[in-house]
């Protein structure tokens, strides 16, 4: 396995005190941080949250997407019921990273969607990576698990690792006038199960 488990430490948030423990990506000398809440020996399949980064929505107050509210929304359910785990998947503008993610956004600003606005970047819609994720599940013995997500590719990445997604549940965040786009893009073209 290519990470390795650095620090525990006390997370306190409006939702309740969580564990923050920082990870390695060794040989991508890359960090990855996952928040705990309670037992998590307790009540599997366990609740998860597989958050990938998104600076902008989730530390900017960006409305163009859903992540920041997702983010909330997450901890807020996790903390009720009581155990659960997020990682937060540092593969920022689904893995094209910040500067490009921008370039996306200012081809969108000229009219293309996010799938389309990828292509002419020269990338595919996706490129995340989800094997660190399964690698951080069964290295925290986490092998079944109730998934919070409106994406079923993720659920899927998940079963073929050996993680067994039991239960996929739905993430949903009303739709505003300036996310709307964004979002029917995701439903038409990535296959998230959002409704319309
Ligand atoms: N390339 C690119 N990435 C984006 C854009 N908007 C948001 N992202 C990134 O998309 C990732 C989140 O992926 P989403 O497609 O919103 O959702 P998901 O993780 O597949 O599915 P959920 O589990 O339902 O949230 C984050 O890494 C964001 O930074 C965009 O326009 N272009
Ligand atoms: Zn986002």
């Amino acid at each position: 396995m290519k990470i390795k488990r650095i620090q525990d430490a006390i997370l306190p948030t409006p939702w309740g005190k969580f564990i923050i423990i920082g990870f390695e990506e060794i040989l991508k000398n890359k960090h990855h941080v996952v928040l705990t809440y309670g037992d998590i020996t307790k009540n599997h399949p366990l609740l998860v949250r597989i958050h990938s980064e998104c600076l902008t929505g989730d530390s900017l107050f960006s409305l163009r997407c859903d992540c920041g509210e997702q983010l909330k929304m997450s901890l807020m359910l996790i903390a009720k019921e009581g155990q659960g785990i997020l990682i937060y998947h540092r593969q920022e503008g689904r893995n094209i990273g910040l500067l490009n993610k921008i370039k996306a956004y200012h081809l969108q600003d000229c009219g293309l969607d996010t799938v389309e606005a990828n292509h002419k970047l020269g990338f595919s819609a996706d490129e995340r990576d989800f094997t660190v994720c399964s690698d951080i599940l069964k290295l925290m013995n986490i092998y079944k698990i109730r998934l919070l997500t409106n994406n079923p590719l993720k659920v899927k990445i998940l079963n073929n690792s050996g993680i067994h997604v039991v239960k996929r549940i739905d993430l949903i965040i009303k739709k505003n006038s300036e996310n709307e786009k964004y979002l029917n893009t995701k439903i038409n073209k990535m296959g998230h199960l959002i409704p319309n």
